[in-house]
């Protein structure tokens, strides 16, 4: 089954063409065509000739980046994207997510939903959509629900999956905050799962496990990247009788957004370390995962700093739904284990009824994927999608600066003029403070 992504704005095109480039070198390193040949069908087509074509429809409302991805793409030699897949614009939506929600994606809503339309049908059989976009700028958060509208209109027994980077905490769009707010709530509504990368976050791991001296968005997305696909490679699931599973995206929502109002997933990987160090490490999947389940209960998200005091609430501790100051419980969570020895790895502490929510049992909670094929030259990762309380505080922060801003109703006349009035914006809070106040009392 195959999956077609919708890369919107800057940051999703460029972090789109990163998640390719990395697949497609990662399958096909080595001799294992099963893996190869199932990595392939699910993000590629081939033509004729025996290219690899990404199944990705670009769109931006400025031609420089998908420009520059397309290019970038056909010289790797490897993948490209298809040529007429793509649809941009003269000029950007000028971070204004209401210009690229009311005026550019209705626009342009039929040139998009053919692209999408085409790359459907080029699929034997639909995995799902997974839209890849910021929050933070007009076109990805504008345009970009806008289009996920579309597509839920148009596919509504399909499973979209979107793919969003929230902004640095001191980003350099002054309403990043209206448009993360108006974007989250929307989307709320209409996406199946809301796979969040953090800015910051990935930042620091570029600075402190990687090394990075100045940091460029390419690093950054580099390590998104890794993580992402380090989620989507295909992998062995409980009920797939050691075949590759063929429904990933499926499989992802149902392990992890069993209740609507909990839809958003953070994810940790490890180990992560510069390539020049990885021929003198070995890893240990008791150490890799004592590690990993800490992240998550500790909310750290790299091994570096993590706080080991953190520990799972006891049982009395949890009638009196005490869990502790900076305890992160879980709704459910999801582990992809992939590389040598991965069927010796013991994940017993993963299924701790202490790490999760009262009102859904450990075995429901906790899902496991593995495949035996290193992934992108680690020879072992283990990776962690989480559905906790990881993402309650920078949601929280996020909501409450946009709500200081809007209190004194600064730059809202911006949003009124594309057709977005003051009530849209309390609607868009009043939403988002129900899924904070829900994450708040998950115990
Ligand atoms: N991780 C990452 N973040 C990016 C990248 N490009 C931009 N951003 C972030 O995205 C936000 C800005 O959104 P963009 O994607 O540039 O904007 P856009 O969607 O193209 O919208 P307009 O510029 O208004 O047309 C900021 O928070 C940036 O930090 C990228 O390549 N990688």
């Amino acid at each position: 089954m195959s999956i077609v992504t919708v890369q919107l704005g800057q940051c999703g095109n460029q972090v789109g063409h990163e998640l390719f480039d990395i697949i497609c070198s990662d399958a096909l390193e080595g001799q294992r065509k099963v893996y190869s040949t199932a990595s392939c069908e699910r993000f590629f087509h081939q033509t004729t000739h025996g290219e690899l074509v990404a199944r990705a429809v670009l769109i931006d409302m400025e031609p420089k980046v998908i420009n520059q991805s397309i290019s970038r793409a056909a010289k790797s030699g490897r993948w490209r994207y298809g040529e007429s897949s793509h649809f941009s614009q003269k000029q950007g939506s000028g971070n204004n997510w209401a210009n690229g929600y009311c005026v550019h994606g209705p626009r342009h809503r039929a040139v998009v939903e053919e692209l999408v339309r085409r790359e459907v049908e080029r699929c034997d059989r639909l995995a799902g959509l997974m839209a890849m976009m910021s929050v933070a700028g007009g076109t990805g958060s504008g345009v970009g629900t806008y289009a996920t509208q579309c597509l839920r209109d148009i596919y509504p027994k399909s499973f979209i999956l979107n793919h969003l980077t929230w902004p640095y905490g001191t980003g350099e769009v002054i309403v990043q905050n209206y448009n993360s707010v108006l974007t989250l709530a929307h989307l709320y509504q209409l996406s199946d799962a809301i796979l969040v990368h953090e800015n910051d976050t990935v930042h620091r791991i570029c600075s402190q496990l990687l090394n990075i001296k100045h940091i460029s968005f390419g690093d950054v997305n580099g390590v998104i990247a890794h993580q992402l696909g380090s989620i989507l490679q295909p992998a062995l699931t409980a009920d797939s009788h050691g075949v590759y599973s063929r429904n990933p995206l499926g499989e992802l929502v149902s392990a992890l957004t069993c209740h609507p109002e909990y839809k958003l997933l953070s994810v940790c990987t490890i180990p992560q370390m510069p390539s020049s160090s990885m021929a003198y490490s070995t890893f240990s999947w008791p150490s890799l995962l004592k590690h990993l389940r800490q992240m998550l209960i500790s909310n750290t998200k790299m091994e570096e700093g993590i706080d080991w005091q953190v520990r799972p609430p006891a049982g009395s501790e949890r009638t009196r739904s005490f869990t502790g100051p900076s305890f992160n419980t879980s709704l459910a969570n999801l582990l992809i284990l992939r590389g040598k020895e991965v069927y010796s790895a013991e994940t017993g502490g993963f299924e701790d009824p202490a790490l999760y929510t009262s009102w859904l049992s450990s075995e429901e909670a906790f899902n496991l994927w593995k495949s035996p094929v290193p992934f992108n030259k680690y020879e072992k990762c283990a990776t962690l999608v989480s559905n906790s309380q990881a993402l309650l505080r920078p949601l929280d922060n996020m909501v409450g600066k946009a709500w200081n801003m809007f209190a004194s109703r600064a730059y809202i006349h911006q949003y009124v003029k594309f057709g977005i009035s003051e009530e849209d914006f309390l609607d868009s809070f009043t939403s988002l403070e129900q899924v904070i106040s829900s994450y708040g009392q998950l115990s």
